[in-house]
């Protein structure tokens, strides 16, 4: 089921040659889908795109059926959207704002008081809510942009950079409270971030862009799972020679066509030549368990024959920010 598709779609702000979006085709489902990018990469432009507040230069897209061109205000009205920019007024408590917001979502005044009262317990702000905003931290910021974002019953939120500025326990909980709206609550869940290896731990999906363009969009299973590298980790004598366990066994996989090299105390083993994808990594999760079936008891065999004990053969979860790093340098 799609809750969000765009079709190479493309944005040029004025008579720039530079497209903030271009030919941008996705298409996102229920979850927690990460949009990560670094600053400028076109994450605010998409957002302010599917929420119909910017015309998009070309292409199509469509928020949970609705034409973004047509349908803006049917968008808004099932959409959250928490912007990236303090927009909060200074001079009004919070459930003040909230209730607000809920009024103009249609909610009647005794619902949207009940209402904004349970978002605003939800996000963490249960004590705080009848302070003035302006003398709110950057946290209590961030959960109110929240809470008004969740107050109408969303069918879908966009968080942009809910964990700008925040310190890292801060951090931590907004995170938490992202992914319980996706897994929790049930809300589909569009959520930037320029720090690329944030939303890893929270997403279900990452969409990857880079100037622009679309780099990569996949489960964040895959993503974090296809480096194709494995670890190895022996103990044991020196050889007659005085070579350490580590050195012998690396020596013994070289022999035995196994592209490796030291990693502090462990042997890092690349991925092999094809069969599969052309960095070496099979393409089908099938292949991948044969050829690290395989390695294991390459690696196995290789440790007897030495006597050496074998404390672990593991294959290297990727990072996010590793992938994106490699895949902008190629
Ligand atoms: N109103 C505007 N007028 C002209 N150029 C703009 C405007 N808004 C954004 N841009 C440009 O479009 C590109 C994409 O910007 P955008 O804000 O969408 O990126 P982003 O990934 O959200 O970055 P950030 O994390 O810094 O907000 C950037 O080069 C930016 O300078």
């Amino acid at each position: 089921m799609s809750v969000i598709r765009t079709e190479s779609l493309t944005k040029r702000y004025g008579s720039t040659s530079v497209a903030a979006l271009d030919g941008l085709t996705i298409d996102v489902g229920p979850g927690v889908t990460g949009l990560v990018g670094a600053n400028g990469a076109g994450k605010s432009t998409l957002i302010k795109i599917l929420l119909g507040l910017l015309e998009p230069t070309a292409g199509d897209a469509q928020v949970l059926g609705h034409d973004i061109r047509s349908d803006g205000t049917a968008i808004r009205t099932v959409v959250g959207y928490m912007p990236e920019h303090d927009c909060l007024p200074p001079d009004m408590r919070a459930i003040d704002f909230v209730v607000h917001m809920a009024r103009v979502s249609g909610l009647p005044p005794a619902a949207a008081r009940e209402r904004a009262a349970d978002v605003l317990r939800h996000v963490g702000l249960a004590e705080e809510r009848y302070r003035l905003m302006g003398g709110y931290s950057t946290g209590m910021k961030q959960r109110a942009k929240l809470a008004q974002a969740l107050v109408h019953d969303p069918r879908l939120v966009m968080l942009d950079e809910p964990t700008n500025g925040l310190d890292p326990a801060a951090r931590e909980d907004m995170l938490a409270l992202v992914r319980r709206i996706g897994h929790d609550f049930g809300i589909p869940v569009l959520v930037t971030s320029h720090l690329l290896g944030e939303l890893e731990r929270i997403s279900d999906h990452v969409v990857v862009l880079d100037s622009g363009q679309l780099l990569r969009s996949e489960a964040t299973g895959s993503f974090l799972a296809d480096t194709g590298v494995v670890l190895v980790e022996v103990i044991g004598d020196r050889g007659p020679d005085g070579v350490d366990a580590q050195t012998r066994m690396g020596e013994a996989l070289a022999a035995g066509g196994v592209t490796c090299r030291p990693r502090g105390a462990l042997i890092e083993i690349q991925p092999a030549a094809p069969p599969g994808g052309s960095d070496g990594i099979p393409e089908d999760r099938e292949a991948a368990a044969l050829q690290l079936d395989t390695l294991r008891n390459l690696v196995r065999d290789a440790a007897a024959d030495l006597g050496l004990g074998l404390v672990r053969v593991q294959p290297q979860t990727g990072r996010l920010e590793d992938v994106f790093r490699e895949e902008v340098a190629s």
